[in-house]
C-alpha cells in the first residue's frame, strides 16, 4: 500500500490510513474450488467481476484459470511458481479516482485438472469510513469520478446495479 501511495504522489502511509489503518482492515479469506469440467467452454467457475476490497492477494494450485479483461480481451494469468497475485480492488480505485484500476476478472474451469485458489481480501470497515477520491488526486481536469459512499453503500450500489442490469436484459 505504501508503494501505491507513493505512486499517487502521496505520503507512504496515506492509503493505509484512508482505509482505516491496520486496526480497522478486515481480512476475509475465500477458497475457490473449481471442479474438473468436461466442457469448460460452457461453464464459468467465478463470473466476471471486480473485487470490492482495497487489495486482494491470491495463491493457487498452479492450474491456469484466472483471466483478466485487458485491452478488450480476456487474458489468462500466467502461473508463476512462488508468487502471489495481487489485485487492486474497487476501494483503491475509488480513493485514487480511477488512477489505479480494479480490473475485471473471472475464473475458468479446467478440463483435466481441479483448480483451487485461496483469495484474501483486505477490506475497509463497512460504515466507519466514507470512500471517495482523495482531494490530492482530484483536479479541474480530472474531477471526482466516484460519489462518496461507505463501503456498505458501495456494495449495495453494486448489487443493485447488477440486479437492475439483469432485469433490463430480460
Ligand atoms: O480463482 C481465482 O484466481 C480468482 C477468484 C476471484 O476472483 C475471487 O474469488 O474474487
Ligand atoms: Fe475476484
Amino acid at each position: 500500500m505504501s508503494v501505491l501511495s507513493i505512486g499517487l504522489g502521496l505520503e507512504e502511509g496515506r492509503l493505509e490510513k484512508e482505509v482505516g489503518g491496520l486496526e480497522e482492515l478486515l481480512l476475509q479469506m475465500k477458497i475457490n474450488y473449481y471442479p474438473r469440467c468436461p466442457q469448460p467452454e460452457l461453464a464459468l467457475g467465478v463470473e466476471a467481476h471486480t473485487d470490492i476490497s482495497a487489495l486482494t492477494f491470491i495463491l493457487h494450485n498452479m492450474v491456469p484459470g484466472l483471466q483478466l479483461f485487458y485491452q478488450g480481451k480476456w487474458v489468462t494469468a500466467k502461473c508463476v511458481p512462488n508468487s502471489i497475485i495481487m489485485h487492486i480492488g474497487d476501494t483503491i480505485e475509488i480513493l485514487s479516482n480511477g488512477k489505479y484500476k480494479s480490473i475485471l476478472h473471472r475464473g475458468l474451469v479446467n478440463k483435466e485438472k481441479v483448480r483451487i485458489s485461496w483469495a484474501v481480501f483486505f477490506e475497509p470497515p463497512k460504515e466507519k469510513i466514507i470512500l471517495k477520491p482523495l482531494p490530492e488526486v482530484v483536479t479541474e481536469a480530472e474531477p471526482a469520478q466516484f460519489p462518496p459512499r461507505t463501503f456498505a453503500q458501495h456494495i449495495e450500489h453494486k448489487l443493485f446495479r447488477k440486479s437492475q442490469e439483469a432485469l433490463l436484459s430480460k
